[in-house]
């Protein structure tokens, strides 16, 4: 069988990991796509040279013309800017809303069919832009977001309880900004919610709540220690999950910045939600039942995408006739 082709189009610090994690999962080869030249040809060479240390086969191209995706099972698009601290994701909004249009152009006319995972801050935003501007089907075009949120929101859990990161399940919903939600209800130690493991006094609400808030101020932590860029890490790796999903078929039900058209009451706007990908993209969108405080912060963090999506179609109206 042949391997399938996977496009990164930015090639800086997450679509440089992302090629790595690529090539040592096997997942497919890998055209790495940049308007700087020489970085994305740089790092595809840099990394072949790695592959046969580390004993795995895949082709590593990099270009700065859109001809190369042609034919790519998955497009992942990091291109644009990041923050540097004193900013916050949506500062971006109108740079990266450009390099959107232009990305989706591309992406239209060389790999169509292609499975689009949108990374590029402020994020719900930016994947609704691309979608808009590429006019793929809104079921091959998603946002990675909610993976990592949730990943941060794991792993600090895991430290609090001392156990296993394999044994600490948790979703984080919304937008991906200040406002993203953390589901403390239908978060888990080993299928033991939250609540119940405060009630056994394994934890406190208090330090609950600092991980919490820890967990919504993950993305700018990074950013004040890095001072020159943001997280590439784990923000790379939870987009190969998805993309692992969606090219073998798993079916995983992940937290993703998807469509939505009337699910949870809402319209023509991105944010996350519990999903499933699998070879069709997006199969399912589960509408979780979300009361009180939880549905009253989702409300607000759907609210702030919206204003983000607004502000997008005033810069640039044209994107909605496409
Ligand atoms: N959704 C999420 O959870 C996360 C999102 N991000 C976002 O991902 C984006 C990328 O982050 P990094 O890789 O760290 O940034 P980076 O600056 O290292 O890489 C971005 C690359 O995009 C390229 N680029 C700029 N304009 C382009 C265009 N028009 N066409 C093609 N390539 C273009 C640049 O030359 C650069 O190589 C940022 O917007 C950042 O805020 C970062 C972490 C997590
Ligand atoms: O915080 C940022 O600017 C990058 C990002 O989205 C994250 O790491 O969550």
């Amino acid at each position: 069988m042949a391997r399938d082709k996977i496009a990164l189009i930015g090639s800086g610090q997450i679509g440089g990991t992302l090629a790595h994690m690529i090539g040592l999962k096997e997942l497919g080869d890998v055209v790495l796509f940049d308007i700087a030249e020489g970085v994305p040809q740089g790092k595809a060479l840099d990394i072949a040279e790695s592959s046969p240390v580390d004993g795995f086969d895949a082709k590593f191209t990099g270009a700065n013309s859109y001809e190369a995706i042609e034919g790519a099972s998955v497009v992942i698009v990091t291109a644009g800017v990041p923050r540097k601290p004193g900013m916050s994701r949506d500062d971006l909004l109108s740079i990266n809303l450009k390099v959107m249009e232009q990305v989706g152009a591309g992406i239209k006319k060389y790999a169509p069919d292609a499975f689009v995972i949108c990374i590029t801050n402020p994020l719900d935003a930016m994947v609704w832009a691309l979608q808009k501007a590429s006019g793929m089907p809104a079921k091959k075009v998603v946002g990675m977001a909610g993976v990592l949120d949730s990943a941060r929101f794991r792993y600090f859990l895991a430290d609090e309880f001392n156990v296993s990161v394999e044994d600490v399940t948790a979703f984080v919903l919304g937008g991906h900004g200040d406002t993203m939600v953390p589901l403390v209800k239908y978060s888990t130690v080993a299928g033991i919610p939250l609540p119940d493991l405060v009630k056994i006094g394994w934890t406190s609400q208090a330090r609950l709540d600092e991980i919490v808030d820890r967990t919504r101020n993950g993305g700018a932590e990074i950013v004040n220690l890095l001072k020159t860029g943001s997280a590439f890490y784990a923000p790379a790796a939870s987009a190969v999950a998805m993309a692992e999903s969606y090219l073998r078929d798993k079916k995983r039900v992940l937290p993703v910045a998807a469509y939505l058209n009337g699910e949870y009451g809402i319209k023509d706007t991105y944010v996350g939600v519990p999903v499933v990908i699998g070879a069709k993209g997006v199969e399912r969108i589960v509408e979780i039942e979300l009361a009180g405080k939880d549905r009253e912060a989702f409300d607000k963090s759907v609210g702030a995408v919206q204003g983000l999506i607004d502000a997008c179609k005033k810069i640039a109206p044209d994107l909605l006739g496409r």
